[in-house]
């Protein structure tokens, strides 16, 4: 019998996880602990609930600008050794809770070296909290696996730097590189040498392209970056012409993300939140879905949009009709368009995904 299609089963079915800011992924109770024991005073608000409101709400800004400021709270108690490893920590945790069986989880290192800390040991701190956090999910009887990018800020200045710090940790649990930031003003190609650093180390990127920024972002990410997957992508749809007849057209660019299938990391709350697009309704995920672009579905940031992996496919369920079938081939296409090796992406294809929905599907 077909499993009913509500949070509770959503949780319990293995899920895959691309694009999610660990910078933004805070409980709202760790933020006011870690800015009690750092002696942070600029917090918007005191108790777990106060904060988890104000997060949603001031993230809530139509505008990517806007919605960005909202984490100088949070990057501001992840400074520490304890901050860092805590978060890290409770992130692998939550997610596992969440049925998440496989996660890339990034955040810019260059945005924690406040108390000291050099490159180097905040990627190890971090990378320390995922491990545990994985043990204790483990203990607990839940399997998960986070691989961890390393983003760059694309208004800074480092991105070689982070380009370099990831291939160095490329055996100790970071997988990829990402720039992310304002995407306005800061085309992908000011960053050119650090993606050029990656390719010739065989290393794997995604740039954060076409959320707030439209076609000429995508296309510089992919033509002149040579990026492996596209953070967002949402504003491919404005190379997509419908006919009045329904009848689509793909453009160029469009025609090419979608013939190499070039991954879309979407990420539906947050892009209604930042303004990219008006509401879930009006959202191009099922349009991309049903043109069999590679479409992803993704968190961004579980604290400012109060979401999770399971409420994001329940959003979709009900704002699209989607079926298990459905859900499983987009977890399908997130497992596959990972950037661990691709025996592993296929061993937990086929003994944790298609096994886990089978179930469901019945
Ligand atoms: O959706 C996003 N677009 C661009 N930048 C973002 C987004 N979500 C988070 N960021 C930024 C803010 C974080 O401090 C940084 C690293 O995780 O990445
Ligand atoms: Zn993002």
């Amino acid at each position: 019998m077909t499993a009913p299609l509500d949070l509770d089963y959503l949780r319990r079915a293995p899920k895959v996880l691309l694009h999610d800011h660990l910078d933004g992924g805070l409980r709202p109770g760790t933020v006011a602990e870690l800015a009690a024991e750092c002696g942070y005073t600029e917090l918007p608000a005191e108790t777990a609930d106060e904060l988890a409101t104000w997060f949603r709400e001031a993230a809530d800004s139509g505008s990517l600008e806007l919605y960005l400021e909202t984490f100088a709270h949070t990057v501001a108690v992840m400074q520490t050794p304890v901050g860092l490893r805590r978060v890290a920590r409770e992130c692998a945790e939550d997610l596992a809770a969440d049925g998440v069986v496989y996660a890339e989880v990034r955040f810019a290192p260059e945005q924690h070296l406040e108390s000291g800390l050099s490159l180097d040991e905040v990627v190890e701190h971090v990378l320390a909290g995922f491990r545990e956090g994985e043990e204790s999910a483990r203990a607990q009887g839940r399997e998960i696996r986070i691989g961890c990018l390393l983003t760059a800020m694309r208004h800074a200045a480092r991105s070689r730097e982070i380009a370099e710090l990831t291939v160095r940790f490329r055996d100790r649990g970071v997988v990829g590189f990402d720039i992310a930031g304002a995407e306005a003003g800061y085309p992908p190609s000011r960053h050119l040498d650090a993606f050029e650093y990656m390719r010739t180390c065989n290393a794997h990127f995604t740039i954060h392209a076409g959320e707030a920024f439209g076609l000429p972002s995508i296309h510089e990410a992919i033509a002149f970056c040579g990026t492996d997957r596209l953070g967002h992508g949402v504003r491919i749809t404005d190379d997509i012409t419908v006919g009045p007849d329904g009848e689509m057209t793909l453009g160029l660019l469009a025609n090419y993300v979608r013939d190499k299938r070039i991954p879309l990391e979407l990420c539906p709350s947050s892009n209604v939140q930042t303004g990219a697009v008006a509401n879930l309704e009006e959202h191009p995920f099922d349009l991309l879905a049903r043109l069999r672009f590679r479409v992803t579905v993704n968190t961004d940031n579980r604290l400012m949009s109060d979401t999770t992996m399971s409420r994001e496919m329940l959003a979709l369920v009900n704002t699209f009709g989607y079926g298990w079938s459905d859900l499983e081939r987009f977890t399908i296409n997130a497992m596959k368009s990972a950037f661990i090796p691709f025996d592993q992406r296929l061993a937990l294809i086929d003994e944790v995904i298609k096994p886990g929905y089978a179930v469901l599907i019945g």
